[in-house]
């Protein structure tokens, strides 16, 4: 089962073939480089694909694992869905193969790794860096929602960096193709909005709420209803408990547009699409779409 990848303008695909013509991958094809770093069901490796030369990351499943965490059928539709999409802050997902023991998902290479790990560094963003990413989050989104695919687990863990400084969604496990609204509780509790909190149905306003909570995060350092008992942060989230710190000292625009996106009844959410015209987003987001350190 090799996958085909088609042709297209950007992040283009290791020796493309053309839509008609299916490439088969295997490990013969792939120089494995360093270690990236590991997750839950494998390692990621930078490789080199041969014929072209281009620099990749590997990420190798264990198919035992997978089966154990019964997270194969999550693992399909990640790889389904995120192979079609085609956005520069989106992560390429060229295509897959695998063996006896292991699948290998063929990933664009980002190369400044995880947006989580600078967030740590730093411990919160400027305005005109945060602005930039949640711009083009935001436009990453409409491209999603316009494909009618919703992440629901948008958070800095699922943030990669590429070489120019630009975000990077990763980690589609999460998402789904939603022609009908869903019901499905999942993703980590600080970034869930209040509908899927209390498993009511939801829709492709969910990733709004998610794109608020990142912004406060990018701001402050901390998501907006963290507390110590989980108990607390899911009431609060169902309160919309949301209070802003005195320091980092922030403008009101950053406020205005961050209480807009975090509200409980999802038809009111600010659209995504006027996320982009808000004046916090004018005033400070890179024209580039890239944030340069
Ligand atoms: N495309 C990539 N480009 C560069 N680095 C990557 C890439 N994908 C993953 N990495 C690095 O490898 C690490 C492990 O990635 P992986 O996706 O397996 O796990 P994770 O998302 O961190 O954890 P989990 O398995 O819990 O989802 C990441 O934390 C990141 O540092």
């Amino acid at each position: 089962m090799g996958i085909a990848t088609e042709s297209q303008q950007e992040n283009k695909a290791p020796s493309e073939s053309t839509a008609a013509e299916k490439k088969r991958w295997s490990l013969n094809d792939f120089d494995i480089g360093k270690p990236l770093g590991r997750g839950k069901f494998g390692h990621v490796y930078v490789a080199r694909e041969k014929k072209s030369s281009q620099i990749v990351a590997l990420k190798v499943l264990f198919k035992e694992q997978l089966k154990q965490s019964q997270v194969e059928h999550q693992l399909r539709r990640e790889v389904e869905i995120q192979s079609h999409l085609r956005h520069p802050n989106i992560l390429r997902l060229y295509g897959y193969f695998y063996d006896q023991k292991r699948v290998y998902l063929i990933l664009e290479y980002a190369a400044k790794g995880e947006l989580y790990k600078q967030l740590q560094n730093c411990k919160y963003f400027s305005e005109r860096r945060a602005a930039t990413y949640v711009a083009s989050l935001a436009r990453a989104l409409i491209y999603c929602h316009g494909k009618h695919v919703i992440h629901r687990d948008i958070k800095p863990e699922n943030l990669l960096v590429g070489a120019q400084g630009e975000l990077k969604i990763a980690d589609f496990g999460w998402s789904v193709h939603t022609f009908n609204r869903r019901r499905t509780m999942c993703g980590t509790l600080d970034y869930l909005p209040p509908e899927m909190v209390e498993s009511v149905e939801h829709d492709a306003n969910v990733d709004i709420w998610s794109l608020g909570v990142l912004c406060y995060e990018f701001l402050y350092g901390v998501p907006p209803f963290e507390a110590k008992e989980h108990s607390d942060t899911y009431r609060r989230i169902i309160q919309v408990d949301l209070k802003f710190p005195p320091r980092p000292i922030t403008s009101s625009a950053a406020k205005d547009l961050i209480s807009r996106m975090l509200v409980k009844d999802s038809s009111q959410r600010l659209p995504l699409h006027k996320v982009l015209e808000h004046p916090w987003i004018i005033q400070n987001a890179d024209p580039s779409g890239v944030y340069k350190c």
